[in-house]
């Protein structure tokens, strides 16, 4: 199931021109405040009706202003998550999960509800219940309309870090499970870095890129500030700890160690390297106090400004780009294809907010 979009609005001053593609898994559409994302959501759900262009689900029209089509919201089988839960006060949680499920109710509750932790809570009515506990039921609610694709404006910002924290990996299990396409909004790079599988930076009304979170977060393109470029991995809790250290393996096998309490016991989840801290070396350094050392090679070396340089390194099965200062890489002779050593001086969980 693949989301088409491409569309030119205006407002006033304000003037949007979107195109991309939103296949399977979390589409993130990241940007800053007035950049144009919750109009694109309104275009997809059918509550506003661009100026021109087309959107379209997996070949059906949704919208196309050459055509003079344009279906209904209620036509579209979109699933809808905003920044407040939006619940009914007056009914039960099941009586909320109820509304606009129709006869699909029975069949599916169950399976949803237990995807989302919500199945004791059923009786309960909104008011009783945590923010993250209500945007839960917000998301079962969506799902139990059965809709091919699902919209999610800020779903997280109306809550605290705790709140956010405990519905993340509802979230992620949501992505994996339920098997249907998210669009997901969101100014929170440390929410996109752990949800999203395909990132797309707004700007201004307009898509200043677009393509595979990994790639567009280890691009040095425009979007993104260099601060926050660097390396997404996959990686998988090995339950060995030492020395108050975890052994987390990328997905080579290469080892990788993380202080005990910043990683998750079990599992795989993303790790992320910024590419700040990441050092290079020729020969495996002696006497060094950063505890992650992996056998690289250079892919590419690109000019920042005339001080620093950006290394895409090949390492742990993946991408890890290194900033590093022009006369380090001078020094080094560094060179594409080069068997080097990286030197991580400082990694975190994707997502920890
Ligand atoms: N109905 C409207 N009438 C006039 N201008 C509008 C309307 N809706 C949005 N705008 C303007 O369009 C621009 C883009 O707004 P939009 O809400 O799409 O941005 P956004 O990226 O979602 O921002 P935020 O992250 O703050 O929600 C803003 O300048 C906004 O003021």
């Amino acid at each position: 199931m693949t989301l088409e979009i491409d569309i030119r609005h205006s407002f006033g001053g304000f003037h949007l021109e979107a195109a991309f593609t939103a296949p399977a898994g979390v589409t993130a559409l990241f940007g800053p405040s007035g950049s144009g994302k919750s109009t694109i959501f309104q275009a997809i759900a059918g509550l506003l009706r661009p100026d021109e262009g087309h959107i379209r689900l997996e070949g059906a029209t949704l919208f196309d202003s050459a055509a003079g089509l344009h279906i209904a919201p209620r036509n579209r089988r979109m699933g809808c998550v905003f920044q407040e839960p939006r619940l009914f006060p007056h009914l039960s949680v099941a009586q909320n999960l109820r509304y606009g499920a129709g006869e699909n109710f029975s069949r599916s509750a169950p399976r949803i509800c237990g995807m989302l932790g919500i199945s004791h809570l059923l009786d309960r009515r909104p008011g009783a219940l945590s923010g993250g506990e209500q945007q839960r039921v917000a998301i079962g609610r969506a799902l139990l309309s059965q809709p091919a694709f699902l919209l999610m404006d800020e779903p997280l910002s109306a809550l605290d870090a705790a709140r956010r924290a405990e519905i993340l990996p509802w979230l992620e299990r949501l992505r994996d499970e339920a098997g249907l396409p998210i669009l997901y909004i969101s100014h929170s790079l440390a929410e996109v870095t752990r949800l999203a599988t395909t990132l797309v930076l707004m700007a201004e009304g307009r898509v200043i890129g677009a393509g595979p979170l990994e790639e567009m977060l280890s691009d040095v393109g425009p979007g993104l500030s260099l601060d926050r470029a660097g390396a997404v991995l996959q990686v998988t809790a090995t339950g060995e700890i030492r020395d108050g250290l975890r052994e987390l393996r990328l997905s080579d096998g290469t080892p990788i160690w993380l202080p005990e309490a910043s990683a998750p016991k079990a599992g795989a989840f993303r790790l992320q390297i910024p590419a700040r801290d990441v050092m290079i070396a020729r020969e495996v350094p002696q006497g060094l106090s950063a505890l992650n050392i992996l056998p690289a090679k250079v892919l590419s070396l690109t000019p920042l400004s005339e001080a620093e340089v950006m290394i895409r390194l090949e390492a742990g099965g993946g991408v890890i780009p290194a900033r590093i200062t022009a006369r380090s890489a001078a020094a080094l002779d560094l060179g594409p294809g080069q068997q080097v050593f990286a030197i991580v001086k400082s990694a975190s969980l994707a997502g920890g907010i």
